[in-house]
């Protein structure tokens, strides 16, 4: 077991947002949080990044508490993208990538040595931004932005990758490339993937394992298939679907009725 939950709570003033949350995952598992808008998706990424303090409960990563990480420590562990989209810095697609390296720094020594460069390389061919190297940030647009975030966090080569909503600005061509390329990443380095998603097919496709969030509790957590039920979709987004099997991977896929004009 990679990381463990139990009995985290976390509130904002009075207000209850993630309340009694206890879990295990597994190294190389990958796990999709899904839940109404809300939830507390994003807080409990957070937490689990070791960003947002918990108010109760313990989460610990390969056994020692998160907060007893240096954060340079806990950086080679846990790489976290969040929604928040990289900010303009004065600096090309190349240099921002490289700073995925900083965790490994040591003491007296340049900050890239030939492996970290060989990284860099390998996630800037690997997220389709070699070509913008080059470029500065404030040129591009917000899907290449996205690629390079992904990069950064890749070229921290983590045992854990904490995706919140990594898809946003992503054309549908570059949805499925990514999650190609994460499965593809994960399988060649063991990482444990937990991504944060608002597209239940997406989850379904890729995802061993599903938590289900609604006002701040778990209300379901299990293999996939058995997660993305109708009455589990019903229950948690009050929405019915229609369920269907994909034709190919056959796990389940949603379908949104709509009204009929
Ligand atoms: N810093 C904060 N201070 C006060 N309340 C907060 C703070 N951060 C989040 N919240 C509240 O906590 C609740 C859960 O927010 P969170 O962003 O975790 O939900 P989410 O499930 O990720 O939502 P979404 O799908 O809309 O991104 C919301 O009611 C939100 O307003």
């Amino acid at each position: 077991m990679i990381l463990s939950a139990e009995g985290i709570s976390k509130w904002y003033d009075t207000k209850p947002i993630l309340q009694n949350i206890n879990f295990q995952i597994h190294s190389n598992e990958w796990v999709s949080i899904l839940g109404p808008n809300g939830s507390g998706k994003s807080t409990l990424l957070s937490c689990i990044a070791g960003s947002t303090k918990i108010n109760d409960g313990q989460i610990c990563l390969k056994g020692k508490r998160i907060e007893k990480y240096p954060v340079k420590e806990r950086a080679k562990i846990i790489a976290y993208l969040t929604q928040e989209a990289l900010p303009d810095m004065p600096n090309t697609v190349e240099e921002i990538v490289r700073m995925g390296r900083y965790p490994y720094k040591k003491l007296n020594l340049p900050w890239y040595q030939k492996e970290d460069l060989e990284i860099v390389e390998e996630v800037l061919s690997f997220t389709d931004t070699a070509l913008l190297r080059k470029r500065q940030m404030s040129e591009l647009s917000g899907g290449e932005r996205q690629r390079v975030a992904i990069a950064l966090a890749l070229a921290q080569e983590p045992e854990i990758l904490l995706l919140d909503e990594p898809t946003t600005y992503l054309d549908i061509y570059y949805q499925l490339t990514f999650f190609d390329l994460l499965r593809k990443w994960q399988q060649k380095k063991q990482t444990t993937i937990i991504s944060v998603l608002h597209d239940i097919n997406l989850a379904s496709l890729y995802s061993d394992r599903c938590f289900l969030l609604k006002e701040g509790k778990m209300v379901d957590m299990g293999i996939t298939s058995e997660i993305v039920t109708f009455d589990n979709i019903k229950k948690t987004f009050e929405v019915e679907p229609i369920l269907m099997d994909h034709p190919y991977q056959r796990v389940p896929q949603i379908l949104l009725k709509g009204e009929k004009k």
